[in-house]
């Protein structure tokens, strides 16, 4: 663990403790339970009074990318290098040096009050409102099936400037992939001449020496944080006896039955080793028998599928339409790109699961309004990705929303997004890795939990923003607007200072009244 800093944002509250090792906050944590009776909403509001603790020393942040030597994990790791080593680059718009736009957690902002002497809003950066892990400080490590060590995976993602690829080299040429599990069934076969860096053995003695590479990296660091940011799996059969329970799973993987992906013995890996596993792609690693084990183990899992690019998009712009009563009738999502992870979409079963992810995004959002949707009515939806050599990492996403005004009226809006996948991509796996870490650090105490301190379940669906399918415990409410999930985080974190909810509705400004003047 690291030492204490002093707190950024210090909150003079009664309910708001900075005690030693911890911030601990008095929280009236308020709800509404609804009941429909002859045809009146009956509205209850409850609330309750919880404490939530959140650990002040941070840990020292170990990450595991599986797929290190990808785009995504090349990319990601060059960017933490160059800002450790403050790395500068030519270009022709002039010299850049390194910044992570495109994080939540690093480069946006949060509203905190008011000025206390001329009433305008004060916002401080995100990462400030409570101690969470600097970039430089995290460790990188990973596996790739690809022996390219992560300066020849920079250089062959192609995604940054060739001027910085050439000055990180000496800081990525030491960095080599450990080998990985290799199974040709869940990958697409275009993948399998760049797979020269593999385990051999069963899976049981794979899984084996899973764990002990992360009890390798566990040595150099207080929390170990795995990241599948490897190429999309086909769906994996949910078979009886075999993915359904822990116990099942755990036997079937000794048995070395063959409906057993790679991302599944990934995460039971991390999950055995008491580690967080984050499933960056979109097939279902999280089959029942590796939540339960999850649960078991009181280890924690998040997914799935990095939300980056045309479906964040799409989970705002829907929600913004139907949030207008506006009502989206027909959406045409089309995505052109030429890197690897494209190739292996090309493949149609890895194509099937993107598309299930890229798809069920907006479900939420049209069941939220009944005014504009019947029961079980869709939206005519279509996702499309080709795969074009030469654009490399450079995505194109072409969008068509058609929806319905008033008075049989339609509105067509027009959408050309034109960007680096990986740098969308590598900001967005920082978030979840700081987030996960700040995660772990935080308690709840309610009146029928007391003296025990509850951690967040093992599916942390606080994570939500940044996945395409959002995983949430069993029975609980999927999310998918992105405002939405980013108020969930931000209203989260000022709870845990003892502040209220970011509410937006700033009386002062407008009523004219004593109480709530401007100072
Ligand atoms: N870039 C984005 O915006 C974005 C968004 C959402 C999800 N994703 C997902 O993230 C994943 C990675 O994307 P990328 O662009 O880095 O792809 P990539 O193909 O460049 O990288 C994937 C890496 O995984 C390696 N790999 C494959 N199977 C492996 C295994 N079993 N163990 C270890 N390594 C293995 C490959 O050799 C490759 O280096 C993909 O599944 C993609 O669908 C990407
Ligand atoms: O986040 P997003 O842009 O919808 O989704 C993108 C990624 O999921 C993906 O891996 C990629 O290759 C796509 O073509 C797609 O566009």
């Amino acid at each position: 663990m690291t030492s204490l800093k002093m707190p950024s944002v210090l909150v003079e509250s009664p309910n708001t403790v900075y005690d030693g090792d911890f911030i601990e906050a008095n929280y009236r944590y308020t709800s509404n339970r609804v009941t429909q009776k002859d045809g009146i909403f009956q509205v209850k509001p409850v609330e309750e009074n919880i404490k939530i603790r959140t650990g002040r020393k941070l840990n020292k942040l170990g990450v595991m990318l599986v797929g290190w030597g990808g785009n995504n994990g090349s990319t990601l790791t060059a960017a933490i290098e160059a800002h450790k080593h403050k790395v500068t680059w030519n270009t022709k718009r002039g010299l850049k040096k390194p910044d992570w736009f495109g994080s939540l957690t690093q480069s946006s902002t949060v509203n905190i009050g008011y000025d206390s002497t001329d009433g305008s809003p004060v916002y401080v950066p995100f990462k400030d409102v409570l101690p969470t892990v600097d970039p430089e400080e995290i460790l990188v490590d990973g596996w790739d099936i690809s022996s390219a060590d992560l300066n020849q995976a920079v250089r062959r993602a192609a995604v940054l400037d060739v001027n910085l690829q050439d000055k990180l080299e000496p800081f990525l040429k030491d960095f080599q992939p450990r080998p990985s599990v290799y199974k040709e069934k869940f990958i697409a076969q275009n993948q399998r001449e760049r797979a020269d860096n593999v385990l051999p053995g069963s899976d049981a003695s794979m899984v084996d020496r899973l764990r002990a590479d992360i009890r390798e990296m566990k040595r150099r660091s207080d929390l170990v944080v795995v990241v599948w940011t490897a190429n999309t799996e086909s769906l994996c059969p949910v078979l009886q006896g075999v993915h359904d329970t822990a116990d099942n799973l755990l036997r079937a993987i000794q048995e070395g039955h063959a409906d057993i992906s790679p991302s599944v013995l990934f995460a039971v890996a991390a999950i055995l080793e008491k580690c967080p596993f984050i499933n960056g792609s979109p097939q279902n690693t999280f089959v029942p028998g590796v939540t339960e084990l999850a649960a078991r183990e009181g280890s924690w899992i998040a997914g799935d599928d990095f939300k980056t690019g045309q479906t964040r998009m799409k989970s705002v712009l829907v929600d913004f339409l139907v949030g207008c009563g506006i009502k989206p009738v027909a959406i045409a999502s089309y995505n052109h790109l030429g890197n690897n992870d494209g190739r292996n979409l090309h493949s149609k079963p890895q194509f099937e699961a993107k598309r299930v992810s890229k798809t069920n995004v907006i479900d939420d959002i049209v069941v939220s309004n009944s005014i504009l949707y019947q029961p079980g009515e869709k939206v005519d939806h279509t996702v499309v990705i080709e795969y074009l050599p030469y654009l490399g990492d450079s995505k194109r996403a072409m969008d068509e929303y058609t929806s319905e005004i008033m008075m049989g009226g339609l509105n067509t809006i027009v959408l050309h997004n034109v960007c680096e996948d990986s740098l969308l991509a590598a900001p967005v796996i920082l978030d979840l890795v700081v987030l996960v870490e700040l995660a772990s650090r935080i308690a709840f105490q309610t009146q029928h939990s007391s003296p025990d301190w509850l951690p967040f379940t093992s599916e942390l669906g606080v994570l939500s923003y940044m996945f395409k399918a959002p995983v949430v415990p069993q029975g609980g409410n999927i999310v998918n607007a992105l405002s939405k999930q980013r108020a969930c985080i931000i209203n989260l974190m000022r709870a845990c200072i003892g502040l209220p909810p970011e509410h937006h509705i700033d009386l002062e400004s407008k009523v004219h009244s004593s109480l709530f003047r401007k100072p």
